[in-house]
């Protein structure tokens, strides 16, 4: 054993081990730092996989792969679910009941709603339940990051031994209970993903690559763009799951899509002081008065970061946009009362990122005022706004239909038309937020 693995792991946990079912993203990574501090794993996806698991983990001797979650349940002391959201139930109905007498079980899945209902059902009753959820993908570096951790049913010495496990990751653990991450992951990534998701859909209906061109390079332009496309290379599940999953999601990406709307309609109907109204009323809602604003002296971003991805080559005069989306997640986030700052500690690079955009339109007036009369004056962006309305429409109505299947095509249409520029994309986005990470930390 290593030195840092001898620090990580204590005396009395010396033979513990930890169980991992669903080997995809977040399960190698889980795989890979939690032995790479000493922890020994079993782990498992399904049968089909086990030969190349068995392969790509071969040089890790702290890692065995079995053929199935069966294996994994009998032989390990605190196991973690890290599979689709949507299957959870199905998987633990199957696995819950070969679960070791007195073993912890926990779950990564992004909505603790359908995990908690699925370990209460089927874990037999001597099994303590303590949930997780790492608040960022696989490629993101976990030191800092929101790590939250739910003490469901556990008792303290349970609770302390999934503490020492995790700690490897460095993260900040951030306790809750399951209805509490539901409700705060509803606020910050479901709504968050609904921007991102109605964006793609709205570029891709009017056949365009946005970084092509004068009219979107640049600055704030560079955010949305970047995030969209990492949206759409990720796994269509993770963002299904926690939108339809979560039952407390689905206010939010109503009241999105409605806030949306109504602010389109304005500015097409050319309404600009009930426009200049309610967004400077949204405004102090979310962001406090003037003279006593809830943002920090710094703001959250800097005109560096924003400037310094660029999938396109900045042209001399980037033509103004309204940012309806922007200005229609602000008044999502007053009519729902949520103020975003209060759940920073529980919140994703992503959501961070977005907050900063946000954050940087509205901390300028001069900027704030330009969208405003680009909304009215301007008919550049009329096309795309319609269609981010509808795409915002259509998404909150998968969302409350629950539909599965429609909401896969939706993203999977829409994945296949920016599928061609994802590897570069994918890269900038991660060194986007690479650069924001550090910049928090000064
Ligand atoms: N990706 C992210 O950024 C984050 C994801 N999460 C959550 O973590 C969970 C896992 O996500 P992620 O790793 O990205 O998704 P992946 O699709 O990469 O991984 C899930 C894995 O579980 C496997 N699986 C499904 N059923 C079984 C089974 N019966 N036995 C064993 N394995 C099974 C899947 O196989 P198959 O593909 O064949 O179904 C797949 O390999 C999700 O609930 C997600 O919401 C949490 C934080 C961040
Ligand atoms: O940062 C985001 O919102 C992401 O897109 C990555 C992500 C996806 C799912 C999670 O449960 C947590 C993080």
């Amino acid at each position: 054993m290593t030195s840092a693995a001898s620090q990580a792991i204590p005396a009395t946990m010396e033979n513990f081990t930890v169980g991992l079912i669903g080997m995809g993203d977040m399960g190698k990574m889980y795989a890979r730092r939690l032995s790479a501090a000493g922890w020994r794993i079993m782990a498992c996806d399904r049968d089909d996989k086990y030969d190349a698991l068995v392969e790509e983990f071969s040089n890790n001797n702290k890692v065995q792969i079995l053929r199935n979650g069966h294996l994994v349940s009998r032989a390990s002391d605190y196991i973690i679910y890290s599979v689709e959201a949507a299957s959870i139930g199905r998987v633990v109905a199957q696995y819950g009941p070969s679960t070791k007498l007195g073993a912890i079980v926990g779950g990564q899945t992004s909505c603790k709603d359908p995990e908690i209902k699925a370990f209460e059902e089927h874990l037999p009753p001597d099994v303590d339940i303590v949930s997780c959820h790492s608040l960022h993908g696989p490629n993101v570096d976990p030191r800092g990051q929101p790590l939250v951790l739910i003490k469901h049913r556990a008792s303290d010495a349970s609770f302390a031994k999934v503490e020492t496990v995790l700690r490897c990751l460095h993260s900040k653990v951030v306790y809750l209970t399951a209805k509490e991450h539901d409700r705060i992951t509803a606020d910050t990534q479901a709504v968050t993903h609904a921007a991102f998701l109605s964006m793609g859909k709205a570029w891709h209906a009017n056949k365009q690559f946005p970084w092509e061109g004068a009219r979107y390079v640049g600055g704030i332009e560079n955010v949305k763009i970047n995030l969209m496309l990492r949206i759409y290379a990720q796994k269509w599940h993770v963002y299904a799951g926690l939108a339809i999953l979560n039952p407390e999601a689905h206010r939010q990406i109503n009241q999105f899509a409605k806030s949306t709307t109504e602010l389109y309609y304005l500015m097409l109907e050319g309404r600009a002081d009930e426009l200049r109204e309610r967004v400077y009323a949204a405004k102090e809602k979310v962001f406090g008065k003037e003279n006593s604003p809830k943002w920090g002296d710094r703001p959250l971003l800097k005109d560096d970061v924003l400037d310094r991805f660029s999938l396109g080559k900045k042209p001399d005069s980037p033509l103004p946009n309204n940012h309806l989306s922007l200005l229609a997640m602000v008044d999502c986030w007053s009519a729902l009362g949520i103020v975003p700052y209060d759940h920073m500690i529980c919140s994703t690079p992503l959501f961070r990122l977005w907050l900063g955009v946000a954050e940087h339109l509205f901390r300028d007036r001069g900027l704030l005022d330009d969208c405003l009369r680009v909304g009215i004056e301007d008919h550049t962006f009329r096309r795309d706004d319609l269609q981010f309305t509808i795409a915002a429409c259509g998404w909150a109505e998968c969302v409350a239909l629950r539909q599965f299947e429609t909401w896969r095509q939706r993203f999977a249409v829409t994945q296949e038309f920016f599928e061609p520029r994802f590897k570069g994309a994918v890269e900038m986005g991660n060194e986007m937020i690479k650069a924001v990470l550090e910049s928090e930390k000064k």
